[in-house]
């Protein structure tokens, strides 16, 4: 039966999925899903069946995954073990940078790969991590096609206004332009909105992604607009372990006066900062919200307010808001960051119902809130096993 892998690897973990393909034409069907975080410290294997059932849940030894090439490799372990007959015809990689010429999935080839390893210095979290998974599964799968997904395509065609920085034109055209980032996710959101209100679909949507790594978009009619997270993954909303948005007068300083070096000053702001640098204990949402010290209070707030400013920037890039979406282990999980971030903002329309909240409903608005408030888990894994469907597809039909 043949069988689409999805992989989509972060600074420090794997994402995998198994779907089957049926006939190549309906929705692809997952069979396995699974992650291995803390790659390289403490590494921890999760993997569930389509039913639930639980195919792991422990501890790796480290060595057996001291990198993504390992994680990888006790991935298809799992995989072989539970669906030995699987075929696995197509992988469809998650590649977070695509840089200015892709708005759409591509197949992989070695000339492909090397056009996008020259992108790995832009997202250096998730890049380098996304083309080792491609250069292992070419090892491991090398008569399936492989497809690239990239988190930048959905916002290519935003307009150029959110494009481009205030800088000499001569640098847009070299590419360092605001590409924005998240875009698997913010596709799924868009697909699940015309699935299940098509008026908000249609109408101005915030959609705030809120996982380790964090960023919002603004859209209209299921298109990109606008989004916080610019030319890499480090502007926007503070994040896990990234600053978000800086003053670039800042880095000059640390360069100037600090004596910081590029490699320290890249170090500082993907790993250091954010809700982990502010809080000095963690870059884990659940952890600060029990943690209750100072420190931890004061990340969360500075949170809460970048989303709220952002929300009210996409608003007005937008001409105003329909609906907001939360999505991300943040915006899936977080009750009271929900609750934060939508607090005193009757001044756009928007009124959360605190019970709903809790209760964690699609619709968490109140019935008389103008601007509607929901709760989508998202899902990157099912838009990219579509495109590794889609592909193949399309390579049959070209003979
Ligand atoms: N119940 C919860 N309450 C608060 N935060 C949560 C909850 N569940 C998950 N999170 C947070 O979600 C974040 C991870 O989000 P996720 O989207 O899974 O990350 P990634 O970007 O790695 O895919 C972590 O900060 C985690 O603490
Ligand atoms: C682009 C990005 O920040 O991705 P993630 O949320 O997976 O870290
Ligand atoms: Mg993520």
């Amino acid at each position: 039966m043949p069988h689409a892998l999805t992989l989509n690897a972060g600074s420090s973990s794997l994402k995998f999925g198994l779907f089957e393909l049926g006939d190549g034409r309906g929705e692809p069907a997952p069979r396995i899903l699974g992650e291995i975080d803390r790659i390289g410290s403490e590494p921890h294997m999760r993997a569930t069946r389509q039913d639930g059932t639980l195919l792991s849940d422990a501890p790796l030894p480290g060595e057996d995954a001291a990198d993504h090439a390992g994680a990888l490799a006790r991935a298809l372990e799992l995989i072989a073990r539970d669906r030995p007959h699987a075929q696995i015809v197509a992988v469809g990689h998650r590649v977070v940078h695509g840089g200015p010429d892709h708005a759409a999935p591509v197949v992989l080839g070695p000339a492909m790969l090397d056009r996008l390893a020259a992108l790995e210095p832009l997202a250096p979290l998730h890049q380098p991590h996304n083309l080792a998974g491609v250069r292992a599964a070419f090892g491991a799968f090398p008569g399936a096609v492989q497809v690239a997904c990239f988190d930048t395509a959905f916002h290519r065609h935003h307009p150029w206004v959110n494009d481009t920085f205030g800088l000499p034109r001569a640098y847009y055209d070299k590419g360092v332009r605001r590409y924005g980032f998240h875009g698997l996710s913010y596709d799924y959101i868009a697909g699940r909105l015309a699935e299940i209100a098509p008026h908000l679909h249609a109408g101005r949507v915030i959609v705030a992604h809120l996982g380790n790594g964090a960023s919002m978009c603004g859209m209209i009619g299921g298109r990109s607009i606008a989004s916080s997270m610019g030319f890499s993954a480090l502007d926007g909303l503070p994040m896990g372990t990234r600053c978000g948005q800086l003053d670039p007068g800042v880095v000059l300083y640390l360069m100037q006066h600090e004596g910081m070096t590029a490699d320290e000053i890249s170090d500082l702001l993907y790993r250091r900062s954010g809700l982990f640098g502010l809080s000095g204990l963690s870059n884990d949402m659940r952890r600060l919200e029990q943690a209750g010290t100072d420190a931890a209070r004061e990340a969360i707030a500075y949170f809460v307010f970048r989303i709220r400013r952002e929300l009210g920037g996409l608003a007005a890039a937008l001409g105003g808001l329909d609906a907001l979406v939360f999505c991300g282990g943040i915006g899936e999980h977080s009750v009271p960051i929900r609750r934060q971030v939508c607090e005193g903002m009757g001044w756009i329309g928007l009124e959360l119902d605190e019970a709903r909240n809790t209760r964690g409903e699609t619709v968490i608005s109140t019935d008389l809130s103008r601007v509607r408030v929901l709760v989508i888990p998202t899902d990157e894994e099912i838009v990219i096993a579509r495109a590794a469907r889609d592909m193949l597809a399309a390579r049959r039909a070209a003979g």
